[in-house]
């Protein structure tokens, strides 16, 4: 498992109780994202805060680069800010000081505190919005925190609504997503290497950055707000210093700082990388991935570019409709009253058209749930591969905190007709919690069919050696198909993840494998397209038996999702947030012989 998998205890953020953990994912990385791509639950990879608010619209005509700049990762859509969206592009489209209200609009010189004033002011002396991203920057730096489960609680405690909580979670969540393109353009405008600013004074020049190039901050807010943010944190030396940068930054525009990149750099995938704010491994894992999942036969630096740019953008929420849960007029109900619309490629998928997700009843009552279109396609797939004989034993072997059980679960209860039972297993205790939340409603409609139970999935090759009809490895991965939902994750990821991941995903397919009985089905799962998470797991398998044959998902998908087109040279799946609008997820389908 990977190093971030454990519990992350509670937040020592001033002003901020809630629980970061994360979850992690036994490989970790995903923390409370893991099971992001599923989970109906799962604050972290579900995005966070005010929704909408900020995302919309302030990206805009400074980004020339079309990454955009969206806030939120998106999932949750807590609708507090909906509404403020529209309000706060106001006249000018950013976020002005107008839009801001309030604030000292002196310039930064004639704003100096008094000589008796300590060089360290407390919280609150700046501006509350700006104050809250930066201690969200500094939670993610200093103590690992997941970004999406600091802020929320953050806002709520430090009395931030409307506006100043959209504002807060754009300037935090675009500021983090898009780290590597601004401390590119930092590198390049301060006179000091950036391994040697103080890591406060980084953040908040980041944070300034960000006001600058990204939200159509005026400059003189942007600027001015960000110097007494650091004079505020790291003193008077300071702040002349970041006001120094600042100002260099606000004298040319992104088109002209790209331009500027582009001279220093090279290669243009480290170029293009910078640009989008990616790191550079993972722009090259995703060129090789598109290159071997094109049918086209290669990937063009263009569709790269696009994918990169998908992952700067805030996915919309995407809801699950539960298979016998939820009617087709309770839906048309829904839809009539525009609260959702149908997703368009998945059946039982459906966006939500503002507002919160538990506005609607159905969301409420766990008959329906927050989950990306992606997984929940993998899921029914699974559930549709063609198989003869017994189809009443099903299994999820990784299944916190629940989303794909919660589906497999309603489609199982529907097809076996009081006969079927799902074992969903999970090894970290608190995702079992979720887990159980999450097949609540299917437990009330089925009672005794969905079995929760906290296990180590490598050992179900043992423990139920060919007892399944069909088996789910959702495998804990790098979770580098989901970096829309979660705006530090890419930061955080290096390539010394892969080796213990993909050691452990071999091990749990294998489990899998050996648990499903002959002519039962597995699907292997990730949501990352690192082909050693993908194929180089499945192949690695694979060579080592011989009562496997591979199953064509591309076929099983055009039955069940007949618009999910283009979905990779096979016999494997891979979905593109660029191409199908869906978190980047891999799926094999594979048969016992
Ligand atoms: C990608 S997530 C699963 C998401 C889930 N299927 C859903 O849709 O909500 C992977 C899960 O595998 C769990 N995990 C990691 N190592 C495991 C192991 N050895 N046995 C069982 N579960 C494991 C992680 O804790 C994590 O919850």
């Amino acid at each position: 498992m990977g190093a971030r998998g454990a519990a992350r205890g509670r937040s020592e953020v001033p002003g901020v109780s809630g629980d970061r953990r994360g979850g992690g994912t036994g490989g970790g990385p995903r923390g409370g994202g893991s099971g992001g791509h599923g989970g109906p639950r799962n604050p972290g990879g579900t995005g966070g805060g005010p929704r909408g608010g900020g995302s919309r619209g302030h990206g805009g005509p400074r980004n020339p680069g079309g990454t955009g700049t969206g806030n939120g990762s998106g999932q949750r859509g807590s609708g507090s800010s909906a509404s403020s969206g529209g309000a706060r592009r106001g006249t000018g489209g950013g976020w002005g000081d107008t839009a801001r209200g309030g604030g000292d609009r002196r310039r930064p010189q004639e704003r100096r505190p008094a000589r008796s004033e300590p060089r360290t002011a407390p919280p609150g002396r700046t501006d509350p919005a700006r104050r809250a991203a930066f201690d969200v920057l500094r939670a993610v730096a200093d103590s690992d925190a997941y970004a999406n489960l600091v802020l929320p609680p953050m806002l709520a405690e430090r009395g931030l609504t409307g506006r100043d909580a959209a504002f807060a979670t754009e300037l935090a969540y675009g500021t983090l997503r898009l780290r590597g393109r601004y401390d590119a353009i930092l590198t390049m405008a301060s006179t000091r290497p950036l391994k040697e600013i103080d890591p406060r004074v980084l953040d908040a020049l980041r944070l300034g950055a960000h006001q600058l190039l990204g939200m159509r901050v005026p400059p003189h807010a942007a600027v001015g707000e960000t110097v007494d943010l650091v004079r505020a944190v790291a003193g008077e030396g300071a702040s002349s210093f970041a006001n120094a940068v600042l100002r260099q930054i606000g004298r040319a525009d992104l088109a002209e700082w790209e331009r500027r990149m582009a001279e220093r750099t090279a290669d243009p995938l480290e170029l293009l990388a910078q640009r989008t704010a990616h790191p550079a491994w993972i722009a090259r894992a995703f060129r090789e991935a598109l290159a071997v999942e094109s049918t086209a036969g290669g990937a063009s630096p263009a569709e790269l570019e696009k994918l990169l740019a998908a992952d700067n953008a805030a996915p919309a929420v995407t809801l699950v409709a539960r298979p016998g849960l939820v009617g087709a007029d309770e839906l048309a109900q829904e839809e009539h009253d525009g609260a959702i619309e149908p997703q368009g490629t998945v059946p039982t998928a459906w966006r939500l058209l503002g507002g919160a997700p538990d506005r609607i009843a159905a969301v409420r009552q766990g008959r329906m749930g927050v989950q990306d279109a992606g997984s929940q396609v993998v899921a029914l797939a699974l559930a549709a591969a063609p198989l003869t004989g017994r189809d009443e034993q099903w299994a999820d072997v990784c299944a916190g905190p629940g989303g794909k059980a919660a589906l497999l679960g309603a489609v199982l209860a529907e097809r076996a007709e009081g006969a079927g039972r799902l074992v969903a297993g999970e090894v970290q205790p608190h995702r079992v919690g979720l887990l159980r939340r999450s097949v609540k409603a299917i437990e009330q409609a089925a009672p005794g069919l969905v079995e929760v139970v906290e296990w180590d999935g490598r050992e179900v090759g043992q423990t139920h050696r060919e007892q399944f009809d069909r088996v789910l490895v959702d495998a804990p991965c790098t979770g580098l198909g989901a970096l829309r939902r979660r705006p530090e994750a890419r930061w955080r990821r290096s390539p010394s993840d892969i080796p213990p991941l993909t050691a452990l995903q071999r091990d749990l397919l294998t489990a899998a494998l050996d648990a499903t009985r002959v002519g039962g089905v597995v699907a292997y799962v990730t949501c990352s397209p690192h082909l050693a998470e993908t194929r180089g797991v499945v192949d690695a398998v694979l060579r080592k038996r011989s009562d496997v044959e591979v199953v064509d998902a591309a076929a099983v998908l055009a039955e069940i999702a007949p618009g999910l087109t283009d979905v990779g040279a096979g016999p494997y799946a891979q979905l593109w947030p660029h191409r199908h609008g869906t978190d980047a997820m891999f799926l094999a389908l594979l048969r016992r012989t």
